[in-house]
């Protein structure tokens, strides 16, 4: 698939949440942060605003699903609209019946980690998985400062993708910006979220596009 570019709204303006996404039509997702103040200590919006935007815009949502219990709620995102449903490894009891619940309803599956979850255990699940998305900051709150210990990890959870040949995506989600995409990039990220980044340009459609030929110029 090459770079991905997935802007968050997190710091979007939610009042006019349809103005917003429709500011940026460059972007090949939109990334929805859905946080219910119990896995994460912040509180956003559910299924049914999920829904809205969905409606609101012909760019597929990214759904990021920073709740507990991941195995009841996630299927109403796939049925809100949400091309691809990202549960955390954290809150799941039962990640492979979630990623193939996710599957069978019609979404892309995909899996995220904090920053301090290692990959390895995960290994054999790579090919239930979609995507897999590695945070680069503490989920909870966009504008905080990118993680440079995460790089590491995001070289590993590559080398195991070559390994398994599998097509899952590899995801990063937290502080990425200008600054710090290329270094994404070289370790073996293909899909990069931005929240802070996009929403504080002031043309952040052009954003979007910086940042993905930053990202292309690194991966070479
Ligand atoms: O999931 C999260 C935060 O928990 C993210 O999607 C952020 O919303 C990204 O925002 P920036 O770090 O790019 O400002
Ligand atoms: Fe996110």
């Amino acid at each position: 698939m090459g770079i991905q570019i997935t802007p968050s709204i997190l710091n979007a303006d939610f009042a006019s949440i349809g103005a917003e996404v429709a500011r940026i039509p460059s972007a090949d997702w939109v990334h929805v942060d859905v946080m219910d103040n119990h896995f994460v200590p912040n509180l956003t919006f559910g299924p049914t605003m999920v829904e809205a935007i969905a409606r609101s815009t012909g760019t597929p949502l990214d759904a990021h699903l920073m709740i507990n219990d991941p195995d009841r709620h996630a299927p109403a995102y796939v049925e809100a609209g949400a091309a691809s449903v990202t549960f955390h490894v954290e809150a799941a009891a039962a990640p492979v019946r979630l990623a193939r619940e996710i599957r069978s309803a019609g979404g892309r599956a995909s899996m995220a980690l904090k920053p301090a979850t290692p990959v390895e255990p995960y290994e054999d699940l790579l090919p239930e998985l979609d995507m897999l998305l590695l945070m680069t900051v503490e989920p909870g709150f966009g504008g905080q400062k990118f993680l440079d210990l995460v790089l590491p990890k995001i070289r590993r959870a590559r080398a195991l993708m070559d390994k398994h040949g599998v097509e899952t995506w590899l995801q990063v989600d937290g502080g990425v910006s200008l600054e710090t995409i290329e270094r994404c990039a070289e370790a073996g990220a293909d899909v990069f979220v931005a929240g802070s980044a996009v929403y504080s340009a002031e043309d952040p459609d052009a954003m979007v596009e910086k940042l993905r030929a930053s990202a292309a110029a690194a991966q070479g």
